[in-house]
């Protein structure tokens, strides 16, 4: 009888996800009054479904109070603002996360800075992102924070890490570099004006892939036994015709050369779950810290 062994190269990112829930249970387990989290949805968003309804199993896994929020596409700015700011005053939400994208009127990077920042657990009011800088990293942008979980997963030494991030947006390329910078690595940033992205990548112990392009990363770009860390979660229809989730890397080519590498589904988006989860913790305890619940 014939076997199938695991495939150690590929990193679980739902074991990893579970760990984290767990230890957010333990947490929660131990409280008496949590709020909830609030997760927005702007109009209707194809992309984003996948996202809340994962958003709302790993709350329930990890016991936190969650609650799905739809406005019209037609909110306009100043609504949705006011919104929030009533959200932040109301004792009962312990954290708001407003999903990407929102219809083009609404300006939402002015938005999310509008979440008081003891109640942003996405991490991207620039206040937390700020802290980033300074390497206070407990609130950090999801999928960035889970891209850092990841690699921490191949059990290599962050300390002087060679780690080309192909991708410079605010919500993961920049905020990613500044974390991987934080523990130790020696960071390239690639983004759209790179001249070679292939040159710098090849060169990489640890290549994390950012572009929202479905495939973008060859086998030919990566050096053998590199890391790959595949953040890309892109919709496609296959031949016939059913939707899919596809990452930035070709998979099945790149895992020929690559020592680990991360799926998709099941690496990078379970992980962005689980560290929303856990951002909501840490709103907890630096909502109690700071006095404003006990
Ligand atoms: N406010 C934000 N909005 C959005 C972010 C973000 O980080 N902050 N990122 C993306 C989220 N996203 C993709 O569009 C996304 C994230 C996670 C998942 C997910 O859980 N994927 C599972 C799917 C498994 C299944 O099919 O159930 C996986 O990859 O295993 C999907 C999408 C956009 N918005």
């Amino acid at each position: 009888m014939t076997q199938t062994l695991p495939d150690h190269r590929l990193i679980d990112g739902r074991n990893v996800a579970r760990r984290i829930l767990a230890e957010c249970k333990d947490y929660t387990d131990e409280q008496n009054n949590l709020g909830r989290l609030v997760s927005i949805c702007i109009g209707d968003v194809p992309e984003t479904e996948v996202y809340v309804r994962n958003q709302a199993r790993g709350a329930e896994r990890a016991g936190l109070p969650f609650e799905q929020v739809n406005w019209d596409a037609n909110i306009t700015q100043d609504e949705a603002k006011q919104i929030i700011q009533q959200m932040n005053d109301d004792a009962s939400i312990l954290g708001v996360i407003i999903q990407r994208p929102a219809p083009a009127h609404i300006n939402i990077r002015s938005l999310q800075s509008a979440v008081h920042p003891l109640k942003d657990v996405e991490g991207m009011n620039p206040a937390s992102i700020g802290n980033i800088v300074y390497s206070d990293v407990a609130l950090a942008p999801c999928t960035a924070a889970a891209s850092v979980e990841l690699i921490k997963e191949t059990g290599l030494n962050l300390e002087g890490l060679e780690v080309v991030m192909i991708g410079h947006s605010e919500i993961v390329g920049k905020p990613a570099a500044m974390m991987l910078m934080a523990e130790g690595a020696t960071v390239t940033v690639c983004h759209h004006l790179t001249r070679s992205v292939a040159m710098h990548s090849r060169r990489a112990d640890v290549v994390v892939v950012a572009v929202g392009i479905a495939g973008f990363l060859g086998p030919d770009m990566i050096k053998p036994g590199a890391a790959v860390i595949d953040i890309g979660i892109n919709q496609i229809t296959d031949e016939d015709g059913n939707f899919k989730i596809v990452g930035d890397v070709q998979t099945q080519a790149v895992t020929e050369v690559a020592g680990w590498i991360t799926p998709v589904p099941g690496g990078v988006g379970p992980v962005t779950v689980a560290i929303l989860i856990r951002n909501a913790i840490v709103a907890h305890k630096r909502q109690v810290a700071a006095g404003w619940i006990s």
